[in-house]
């Protein structure tokens, strides 16, 4: 009996666990003994401990299944980022975590632990150290965060100790490491074709990037440590390396490491940000004739500009979260994972 009371409270759902950083939730959840269900529109990987459930999570039908006899639900499911779909975002993001909620209340789950985003408090202009307790961006800076910002909202005020549901949000920035479909991709992407060769702005501005077990892990404390009455209920957590670094140094340490040649060249902040801006105004100009998605763009200009790194010291607090490995392991443990990125002659 005793057996299966502990079997039933180490079961859980990932919904978006086909994902870069869900699939790395799994294989960790997986090591520390959980029974695992994986939710996602797509099946990412093969795993016999793991039962895969496909559906949309817009669809509350489709959900419930996944949720029979599971006590705890992650939420690491969105669209990507650079797809720039508002509709897409809004009915994925904010209507879909709607829907979450709903069905997690219908089937019984007592924790939701919510992926949401740094960025929902970033406008564009600097932040340093920035905590918890600063708004969400009144104006954000693209439509994703837009939605991220709604869904955070969402999630937190869905906690409900009388009714024994709890919920907490993570607010990761910068995710890395290994399987990462965006930043290594994209850098190299942009590297062979020449455009990194400049350094926007003085290049000191530092950034938080956060490698993805490191994520996985404020992630799983979270979970553990959400109980009524304690401090994580209802709130949100940032969850970083807390090692921040000039963003350009980063971006020279992957570039490096995989054999590219390093941004050298300065450009002002204010004349990257026109041309981005000039650029943008361009592609909507032409886009009733040609869909252009330019590598090159003011959200990105911001992201590679400014500070932005934030300070968790509430996670260490409340959850005694510390980061399990170092930025320079991180990054180097990366880079060895993209054989097939490295430059070639
Ligand atoms: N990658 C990063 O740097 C950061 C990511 N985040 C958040 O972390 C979470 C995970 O991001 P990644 O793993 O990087 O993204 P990802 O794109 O690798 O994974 C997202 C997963 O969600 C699934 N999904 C999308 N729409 C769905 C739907 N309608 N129904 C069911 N599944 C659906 C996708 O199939 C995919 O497997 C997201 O919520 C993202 O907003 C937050 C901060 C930074
Ligand atoms: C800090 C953070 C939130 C990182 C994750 C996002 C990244 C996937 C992109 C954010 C800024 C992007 C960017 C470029 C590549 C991809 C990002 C790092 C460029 C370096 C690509 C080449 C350029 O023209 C400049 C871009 C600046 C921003």
């Amino acid at each position: 009996m005793a057996t299966r009371l502990r079997q039933a409270n180490k079961k859980c759902t990932v919904i978006g666990g086909s994902g870069f950083l869900g699939q790395h939730m799994v294989e960790r959840l997986v090591e520390k003994g959980y029974a695992i269900n994986v939710f996602d529109i797509r099946k990412g990987f093969d795993h016999d401990k793991v039962q895969f459930f496909l559906g949309d999570l817009c669809r509350k039908e489709d959900l419930l299944p996944a949720l029979q006899g599971v006590t705890l639900v992650f939420h690491c499911a969105s669209p990507t980022p650079s797809s720039n779909n508002r509709e897409l975002f809004y009915r994925v993001n904010y209507l879909g975590t709607k829907a979450v909620i709903e069905a997690c209340k219908e089937a019984g789950v007592q924790k939701l632990v919510l992926t949401s985003s740094a960025s929902v408090v970033f406008e564009g202009t600097d932040i340093k150290d920035g905590t918890e307790d600063l708004p969400y961006a009144k104006k954000p800076i693209d439509y994703y965060t837009e939605t991220k910002i709604l869904q955070e909202k969402e999630v937190l005020q869905a906690n409900d100790p009388e009714r024994n549901f709890l919920t907490v949000a993570i607010r990761p920035h910068g995710i890395f490491g290994p399987r990462d479909p965006q930043l290594v991709p994209i850098l190299v992407q942009a590297a062979k074709s020449g455009k990194m060769k400049f350094i926007i702005g003085d290049g000191k501005n530092l950034v938080d990037f956060t490698f993805v077990e490191n994520v996985v892990h404020g992630h799983i404390l979270a979970a553990e440590q959400l109980q009524i009455n304690s401090p994580l209920c209802g709130k949100a957590f940032h969850i970083t390396n807390d090692e921040p670094i000039p963003f350009w140094e980063f971006m020279s340490r992957v570039l490096t490491g995989l054999g590219y040649e390093a941004p050298k060249y300065h450009i002002p902040y204010w004349l990257a940000y026109y041309l981005a801006l000039l650029l943008s105004l361009v592609v909507w100009l032409l886009s009733p004739f040609v869909a252009i998605r330019p590598t090159f763009s003011p959200m990105r200009v911001a992201l590679a500009g400014t500070y932005h790194y934030y300070s968790c010291g509430q996670a260490k607090k409340h959850m005694g979260y510390k980061p399990l490995v170092s930025l320079d392991e991180a990054v180097d443990k990366t880079v060895k994972s993209y054989p097939h990125l490295q430059w070639s002659a």
